[in-house]
């Protein structure tokens, strides 16, 4: 008998369409009449932790889910499935995959249409979600976002299509396993990330996108002794216009660490061109090369290790290293 704990946070896989197709959150959980119908000898506790829709999640939030899951690790629970919303999914999975001990099996899940919904995905995430939190190989892998019948690795898994049920992918990569008619296969091990045990989450870790013709206003914005740490998402290899680079190295007088990653979708980012604002000027300016993870990945990793208290050599190294 596997014990198996669901903690609901919202998202579309709590809600239900009215008449007109629109979702929010409703006065009932759908998926508190849930029963679990899979093979496997399962015990179900399910808890809603909150019922919000994922736009509204914050690192608060997503700290107070990483404590609750901490406290099952000494309840004899077996695995823990999270149902949230599918727009700050991946940020939450990889907050908790940063976060937590590598102690159970966390799964994350959520759907695209809700439940009641034509070709509704809601209860067939949850429940090979919960087949995975169930399966023994699934604990030393960190935290698993389970969607699709596909299982990804929360560090790289990301949000691609606004509505289609195939949106979660992880790009270069792939996904690590799949939940086939006849069980879960792994067929992809990743190095565990590093964890870092916070017990509270900085503010004012910022994520900028760059673009033709940036100007320095936005990152000028921020040059404030307030802001604690700032992603860029580059362009290409890791490039920046010219004009943003006098602003860029006021935010590091100010001590503020400054990340980059690319804002292609796939590859990683690299100081490679040696033009004005190029990926080698940037990187001896003393900005932050992280490699691997999306803006949004990467905003987490910096907040996390900002949390943590980290020096500046050891955010760097922290951040610069998907793995590490
Ligand atoms: N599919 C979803 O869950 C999207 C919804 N807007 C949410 O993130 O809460």
């Amino acid at each position: 008998m596997k014990k198996i704990l669901v903690l609901h946070t919202g998202g579309t896989i709590a809600m239900s369409a009215d008449e007109a197709g629109n979702m929010a959150p409703g006065a009932q959980n759908p998926l508190d009449s849930y029963e679990y119908s899979m093979a496997g000898d399962i015990e179900l506790t399910t808890e809603d932790v909150f019922n919000l829709p994922s736009p509204h999640i914050t690192p608060a939030r997503m700290l107070e889910l990483k404590q609750r899951i901490a406290k099952a690790a000494h309840e004899g629970i077996d695995g823990v499935v999270v149902t949230h919303g599918t727009d700050t999914l991946e940020e939450t999975a990889y907050f908790l995959d940063l976060t937590l001990p590598n102690e159970l099996p966390v799964v994350v899940t959520g759907a695209m249409r809700s439940a009641n919904e034509i070709g509704s995905d809601g209860l067939h995430n949850l429940e090979t979600a919960i087949q995975t939190a169930s399966t023994p190989d699934a604990a030393d892998k960190g935290v698993l976002v389970v969607m699709n019948d596909e299982i990804h690795s929360a560090r790289y898994v990301t949000k691609t299509h606004t509505t289609n049920v195939a949106t979660f992918r992880t790009p270069t990569f792939g996904p690590i396993g799949l939940v086939a008619k006849h069980g879960v296969v792994f067929f992809e091990s990743l190095l565990r990330s590093t964890v870092c045990p916070i017990q509270t989450v900085a503010d004012n870790v910022f994520l900028i996108k760059a673009y033709a013709g940036m100007g320095p206003e936005l990152l000028e914005a921020i040059a404030q002794p307030t802001t604690n740490g700032v992603v860029i998402e580059a362009l290409g290899a890791g490039n920046l216009p010219p004009v943003t680079l006098a602003a860029v190295q006021k935010l590091l007088d100010l001590d503020i660490p400054v990340v980059l990653v690319s804002r292609c979708f796939n590859g990683i980012a690299q100081d490679v061109y040696d033009y004005e604002g190029g990926g080698v000027q940037l990187k001896q300016m003393g900005v932050i090369f992280c490699q691997g993870l999306n803006g949004q990945k990467a905003r987490i990793k910096l907040l996390v290790g900002v949390s943590a208290g980290m020096s500046s050599d050891e955010l760097a190294r922290f951040v610069a290293t998907a793995n590490s």
